[in-house]
Order: structure tokens, then C-alpha cells, then sequence
């Protein structure tokens, strides 16, 4: 159960706490945020509205924190992260056994990653580059960037809090988190994880309220040396307002499925279901639009439909395959896209369903450009079909895309897929499998809208370090002579 046992400090009465300093505390602004629990509607657990001061002082701890931390030898980081690792695993029940083990092993990951990589640096001597002689010796090495701000989205509040956390860790960073709403019990208890494992006071926080009275002052904050956020529209804002710091964004995708005339289709529906629906369709990396030649398209749509028909729907509780959408907004935006397909004569495969914020599996065919669901992210189960005449035709639509997150190609012809994955404007294509994200080493990112810099362990190491050089300067020159 949520706030029990090693959990207990985190709440007090029916509000979650936030943590600073190495402790729980309460916000001084005596108010909370509510969750709103997305099938009942009702409010189910409530976290603290912290104050622009907190986020101050929450700031200055960091910057302390970090200066020490970066004085502690690596292989000391990587045994904290260990056993930060470890403490997660073995609380996996109240947080949820699924959103663990991974995160857990991705921190393990990381240590052992960074031990590696950290433990590298670069030697060059100056005679390589024309019109020198050997008189300088070069030698660079990564440095922690300061205090990393990591803004993880609703639907994998652990996991994409520690695929931030663990690289800021172990490269010498400190670390704060803005977990969202939907999602920052969990966050809190993976928190508590860390404050388990002993970390130093200040090198970790984790501040909650609303995003309208500290979500540009955080990243705004002049003490922010670096931000990575996962989210949706609201990174390409960000980007906008952040200083000169450098920044990791993953952000919403349209990722297309195109599937060609020799695809095995009983291959394709199946990943149509599990990219398209599974979540709700609440993925990044969700299949959001299947662009499949003519001649195959109503075999694989009657496929499709025979798997949408087995979809068990209702609360998670009942282990149900679509389950309630995370916010009555998002339920709403999902109705008026396919309201606006309706009214533009898109073929509805099931009947429109909704109750509350439980959307009902729908597969639209025939879907046309000029159709707002061909084109924007609806983040809900709702899959569109747009029936194309050639490959150039649905290159074409996925480049049109201001997304470029993935896609994916089915086809048995090897060279096809390749030819076709170079010309998708996205960050990763998957030939004969849905998009997704991961293993977690694998490198993640998104082009145009869809994201600044690159994810994966060894790229986050990276992007959350800077180079510094020491240059030796040697009065005459000197060559190695064996
Ligand atoms: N590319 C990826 O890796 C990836 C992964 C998962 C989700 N996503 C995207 O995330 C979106 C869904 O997640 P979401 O609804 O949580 O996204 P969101 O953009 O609404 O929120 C993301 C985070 O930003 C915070 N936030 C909101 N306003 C803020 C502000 N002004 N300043 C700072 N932080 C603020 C939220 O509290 C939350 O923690 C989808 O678009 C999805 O595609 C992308």
C-alpha cells in the first residue's frame, strides 16, 4: 500500500510530501494538489503545492550537494546507485512490480556504464594538425554539468525519472525532480528509494505543485544547469525559455506503421493491437497511424478488427486491456478527434464508445489527410488506417509529420526496409516490429517536434557531462621514440 512501512515518512494525514535536504517536509504554502484518480474521477491521493521560495531553497541545497558529490570517486557513485537499485527492487509492491524491475536494472545499468565510460578521457598531441609540432599535449575528460532538472510525463513516472536520474548521478550531477501529477506517488516512493540508499543530503529533491505556479520558474531558474523532460508540447515551450543550458527532450510522436504487400499480416495485426492499444494508447512510441498499401489493406484491417473485438475494457483493477485514459481533458480531446473524423467520413470499424474517461478500442480505415486524427497525437486507443497506392505515398505522410519520434516498416524484403527507414525523417525505425522504446541502452530520440539530443544510458552519461581539457605545453618538442 502507498505511504506504508519504509514508505511511512512520506506522507502525513492524506498529503504526500516533498523531499529536500534529505527529509520529507511540508510545504509551507499550506495547500496541495490533488490526483485525480482517472476511473473514478474522484481525488485519490494529494501532494504538496511547494512555493517559488522552496524551489529556492531547493536550488541552493542541489548546488552545495553537488560540489561534494563531484569530489566523491566514481566507483562510490556507482555503489550508492547499486544500492538505490537494489532498495527499489525490494520495494517493488507498493510502487507496482511492472514500473520496477526495469528502473531498477536501468540504475544498475547506468553505475556500471558510467564507471566505464566516465573512467575514459581523450589524449592528443598538437602535431596531428597542420603547422605544429609536438609541443602540446592534450588531455580531456568529462565533467558534471552542475544541477540537472529531470521532468518526467504521466505515464512512466519511474522509469523515465530514473533513466535522468541515474546518468545525472553517476556523472557527478545533482538532481531535481518535477514529477507530473498523474504519476508523483510513485515518483515519491522511487525517491524515498534513493533516500534509502544514503545519498547525500541536497544531491537529490523532489519538489511537487502545480506547473502554471512553478513550472517556468524551474526552468527558468538561473541555478538549472541542464534539463531533461519528457512530456508533450510543453518541452517545445520549455526550449524556448530556458537559458543557455543544454537540453534533453523527448517529446509527442505520430509514429507510422507502413506496411507493404508481402508483410505478413497476421505479424502486423498483432503489433497493430500491442503498439496501438496496449496503454490505452498512452505510449510516446504508440503506432498513431498505419499507413498500408491498398491492395492488402482489408485483410489486414478484418485482422485487426478480430483482435479490437477480443480487448477486454474497463478499470485496471480487473487486469482490463484499455482502461480509463488518464484525465477527463484527454478523454475529451480523444471524442473530438473522432468526432472530426466522423464528420469527414472516415470508416468507424467499432462503434464510438465512452464512458466517463473510458474510451473504447477504435480502429478508424479510410482515413484522409484532411482529417485532424491523421495527423495529430491522440493518446488514447484510438488507431487511424490510411490506405496508400505506393511507398513514396506513405514516406510522404510520415515526413509530412511535424513528429519524427519512430516508425515502423513490415515487409519481407530486407533491402525495401532499409531503403524505407533511411527515408523516414524519425529518430528510430523498426523494421518488422512496433515502435518502442528500449532496452534501455539503446539510443532514443525524436526529430523535429518530437525532441532535442539523444537518450539511451551511455548518450544520457554523455549529454549530462561537459568536456575539460588540460593542456601541457612543453618547450621543445618532444616525439615518443619507443
Ligand atoms: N518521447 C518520449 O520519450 C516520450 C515518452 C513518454 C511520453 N511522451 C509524450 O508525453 C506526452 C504525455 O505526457 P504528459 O501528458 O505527462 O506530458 P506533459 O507535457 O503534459 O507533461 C510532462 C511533464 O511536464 C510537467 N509540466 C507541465 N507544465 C509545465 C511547465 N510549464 N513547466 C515545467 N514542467 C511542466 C508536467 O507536470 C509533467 O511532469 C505525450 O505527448 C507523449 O508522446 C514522450
Amino acid at each position: 500500500m502507498a505511504g506504508t512501512g519504509v514508505f511511512e515518512d512520506i506522507i502525513e494525514g492524506d498529503v504526500f510530501k516533498y523531499y529536500t535536504d534529505g527529509e520529507w517536509k511540508k510545504s509551507a504554502s499550506g495547500k496541495s494538489v490533488a490526483i485525480i484518480n482517472p476511473t473514478t474521477r474522484t481525488t485519490q491521493y494529494k501532494v504538496q503545492a511547494c512555493t517559488q521560495e522552496e524551489v529556492n531553497k531547493v536550488m541552493e541545497s542541489a548546488k552545495i550537494a553537488q560540489k561534494q558529490w563531484a569530489k566523491t570517486p566514481l566507483w562510490k557513485r556507482a555503489e550508492l546507485l547499486h544500492k538505490a537499485a537494489a532498495i527499489l527492487k525490494e520495494h517493488k509492491a507498493p510502487i507496482a512490480e511492472c514500473l520496477v524491475v526495469r528502473s531498477g536494472d536501468l540504475i544498475s545499468y547506468c553505475a556500471e556504464e558510467g564507471v566505464r565510460i566516465l573512467g575514459e578521457g581523450k589524449f592528443l598531441v598538437s602535431d596531428s594538425f597542420p603547422g605544429n609540432e609536438r609541443t602540446k599535449y592534450c588531455l580531456s575528460s568529462k565533467i558534471p554539468l552542475g544541477v540537472v532538472l529531470a521532468i518526467p510525463p504521466f505515464n512512466y513516472p519511474v522509469n523515465l525519472a530514473v533513466s535522468k536520474i541515474g546518468p545525472a548521478l553517476i556523472a557527478g550531477n545533482s538532481l531535481v525532480l518535477k514529477p507530473p501529477t498523474q504519476g508523483a506517488v510513485a515518483c515519491l516512493h522511487m525517491v524515498q528509494c534513493f533516500h534509502l540508499a544514503g545519498f547525500p543530503k541536497g544531491l537529490i529533491s523532489c519538489v511537487t505543485g502545480k506547473g502554471s505556479e512553478i513550472g517556468d520558474f524551474l526552468t527558468m531558474h538561473p541555478g538549472v544547469n541542464c534539463i531533461s523532460f519528457t512530456g508533450g508540447d510543453t518541452g517545445v515551450a520549455i526550449s524556448k525559455k530556458a537559458g543557455m543550458v543544454p537540453l534533453q527532450m523527448e517529446l509527442g510522436g505520430k509514429d507510422a506503421c507502413i506496411v507493404l504487400e508481402d508483410a505478413d499480416l497476421d505479424l502486423v495485426a498483432a503489433n497493430i493491437i500491442k503498439g496501438g492499444f496496449s496503454y490505452s494508447g498512452q505510449r510516446c512510441t504508440a503506432v498513431k497511424v498505419v499507413l498500408v498499401m491498398e491492395s492488402v489493406a482489408d485483410a489486414l484491417v478484418e485482422k485487426v478488427n478480430a483482435k479490437v473485438a477480443k480487448l477486454k475494457v474497463g478499470p485496471p483493477e480487473d487486469n482490463c486491456d484499455i482502461t480509463p485514459v488518464v484525465s477527463e481533458s484527454s478523454a475529451n480531446f480523444i471524442e473530438g478527434l473522432a468526432k472530426d473524423a466522423k464528420a469527414k467520413g472516415a470508416t468507424f470499424c467499432q462503434e464510438y464508445k465512452r464512458e466517463g474517461n473510458l474510451v473504447w478500442p477504435l480502429l478508424l480505415d479510410n482515413v484522409r489527410p484532411d482529417m485532424r486524427i491523421a495527423w495529430e497525437e491522440p493518446f488514447g486507443p484510438i488507431v487511424p488506417v490510411i490506405r496508400i497506392n505506393s511507398i513514396e505515398e506513405g514516406i510522404h505522410h510520415c515526413n509530412a509529420s511535424n513528429f519524427g519520434l519512430q516508425g515502423c516498416v513490415f515487409t519481407k524484403d530486407i533491402n525495401k526496409a532499409i531503403l524505407i527507414s533511411d527515408a523516414m525523417e524519425t529518430g528510430t525505425v523498426q523494421i518488422n516490429s512496433a515502435p518502442a522504446r528500449g532496452p534501455d541502452h539503446f539510443p532514443f530520440q525524436g526529430l523535429k517536434d518530437s525532441g532535442i539530443g539523444s537518450q539511451g544510458i551511455t548518450n544520457s552519461i554523455n549529454m549530462m557531462t561537459k568536456i575539460k581539457s588540460t593542456v601541457i605545453n612543453l618547450p621543445t618538442p618532444s616525439y615518443t621514440m619507443g
